[in-house]
């Protein structure tokens, strides 16, 4: 699924109004129709809507939403905000509508304002037009919206939230328990700054034309569970374990083999064929006990890694859970870079050695993929000034380099050779926990090992990493999740 540019919206909106043909106000009164449904899906009792609506098309929503729920019984109240003269075409025509069954109330200071005890907030106050910081009379409404205790729900997205970019600190902006958008995902619900301003978020069809969309271009996506199943490759019936590869993983140092043995799992559960780990002596045992469908190749040294095996029969590699950043370590790790020229999985302690030695950057085999969490990436890059500007310096590294990223958050981010980015929608705060990186870097290389293209390994994988937590979570609840669980709950069919 695309992510969109809020100009990038409006001529989407224009698209299907000219070609569809529809009216802007049809569309408007779809959308709220959309929205409605959606809404009252969330509430068991309906509660009574306080409807707090701007000037502009969102505002225009929001009397069509009040509409809509009036005519179905609801009780429902409409706050017009007076910030500005007039209103846009749509908002002045559902003001007419409104005003036969509603009478709405005209919020020309904050003393206007009676604040409603009960019920639900509908913030329908500004959109995505959004054109500068909030101030005034709109800034007082959003405010007190955010002192309010009821459950606030926003349409399209939050007052005063940007779509496309970070807001500045200070910005005044409704912070939801939920969001309800059309369409399209925007880019702002992807970014761990904006989440306070957009708490759960749903995307609702509205119709908007499919042939719009692909007229738009865009480097931005949303990994939807639709075009990831048939990704998946059938086990044929006469296939044998050599049809699904050979991984290696190296991994592992002294009190650290427990990341070894989740990634060791992980891959296992992945569908790998056959897997062999490289681990220091001290985890012969370990791994021999705890995984023993892995075959295990051990290091001369008892502690850490200092040197590789002959990685050339290997599919593919996985490379970092837990091998330290010992100087002995650099060594074989370099090594390993100048034989293997396959794409790999780097995680982890692999990541570091990458950030302690930038020259091996330009050894790394075309579309390797690299899974920094945040403070990784930021050793490996440098510091950015916040998480959009992260992603931009992973574009420019992962074409410079010819690798992928996933930056790993609650929306993990693909980021590809030639600057596409896909975001992850699966996974919960639950798998903030010990591990679960190691299990993703398991879950990867088994895909590479079984051939799937690196692009499709690094998001199938990310995506189905995230569905095992939220199944982990589900059984369990999120505080519960332990990275093991995880791949006990990894599913590869449909
Ligand atoms: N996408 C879709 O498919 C569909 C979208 N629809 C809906 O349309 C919404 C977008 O509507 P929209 O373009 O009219 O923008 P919206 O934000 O309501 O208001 C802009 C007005 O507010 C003003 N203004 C801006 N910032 C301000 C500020 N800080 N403080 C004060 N004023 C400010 C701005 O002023 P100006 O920039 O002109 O100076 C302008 O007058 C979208 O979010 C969705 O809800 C659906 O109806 C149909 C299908
Ligand atoms: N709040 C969250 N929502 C969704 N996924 C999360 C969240 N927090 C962490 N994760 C996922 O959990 C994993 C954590 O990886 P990482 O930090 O490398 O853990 P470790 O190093 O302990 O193995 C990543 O895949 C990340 O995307
Ligand atoms: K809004």
């Amino acid at each position: 699924m695309k992510i969109l540019s809020s100009k990038q919206v409006r001529a989407l909106d224009a698209y299907t109004i000219s070609n569809e043909p529809v009216s802007s106000w049809q569309l408007m009164e779809r959308a709220s129709r959309a929205f409605v449904q959606c809404l009252l899906s969330k509430f068991e009792e309906v509660p009574h809507f306080h409807i707090f609506c701007g000037k502009g098309n969102n505002g225009g929503d929001g009397l069509a939403i009040a509409r809509i729920l009036a005519e179905r019984g609801h009780p429902v109240s409409v706050y017009v905000v007076e910030y500005r003269e007039g209103g846009t075409p749509d908002f002045l025509e559902n003001l007419v509508k409104v005003g036969r069954h509603l009478k709405p109330k005209f919020v020309f200071s904050e003393e206007d304002l009676t604040w409603p005890e009960h019920g639900v907030i509908i913030d329908a106050l500004l959109g995505t037009g959004l054109s500068k910081p909030v101030e005034g009379l709109l800034a007082a409404v959003i405010l007190r919206i955010n002192a309010t205790r009821l459950p606030v729900v926003s349409v399209d997205i939050a007052s005063g939230l940007s779509a496309d970019r970070i807001n500045p600190a200070g910005d005044v902006i409704v912070r939801p328990d939920c969001t309800v958008s059309f369409q399209l995902p925007k880019l702002c619900f992807m970014l761990p700054e904006c989440a306070p301003y957009v708490g759960e978020w749903q995307v609702i069809d509205i119709g908007i034309l499919e042939e719009g969309i692909e007229r738009q271009y865009s480097d931005f996506f949303l990994t939807t569970r639709e075009n990831l199943p048939h990704l998946i490759k059938k086990r044929g019936k006469y296939s044998h374990k050599g049809t699904f590869g050979h991984a290696l993983l190296v991994a592992g140092s002294y009190g650290r083999m427990g990341a070894a043995m989740l990634s060791a799992r992980a891959c296992l559960r992945s569908g790998v064929g056959l897997l062999t780990a490289y681990v220091p002596r001290c985890g012969y045992q370990v791994l021999q006990t705890g995984a023993p469908e892995t075959m295990v190749l051990t290091d001369p040294d008892d502690e850490v890694l200092t040197s590789i095996p002959d990685a050339r029969q290997y599919s593919a590699i996985g490379v970092g859970p837990g091998i330290g950043t010992d100087e002995r370590t650099y060594y074989a790790f370099q090594m390993l870079l100048s034989n293997f020229s396959a794409p790999m999985v780097l995680d982890a302690d692999a990541l570091n050695l990458l950030a302690q030695y930038p020259e091996l950057m330009k050894m790394l085999p075309e579309n390797t993929i690299l899974t920094p969490h945040p403070r990784e990436f930021q050793r490996l890059a440098g510091k950015t000034a916040n998480s959009l500007e992260a992603i931009g310096v992973a574009r420019d590294l992962a074409e410079k380099y010819k690798i992928i990223f996933c930056l790993k958050g609650a929306h993990t981010a693909v980021v590809l050779p030639d600057r596409r980015v896909y975001f992850n929608p699966t996974g919960n705060p639950g798998m903030a926990t010990g591990g679960t990186g190691d299990v993703l870097t398991g879950i990867i290389v088994a895909l590479l090992a079984q051939g799937y293209a690196p692009d499709i390994a690094a998001r199938l994988g990310v995506f189905k990493h995230g569905e095992a937590g939220d199944r982990a979570a589900a059984i369990r609840s999120e505080a519960a999740v332990i990275a093991s669980d995880l791949i006990e709950n990894l599913r590869w069919g449909k």
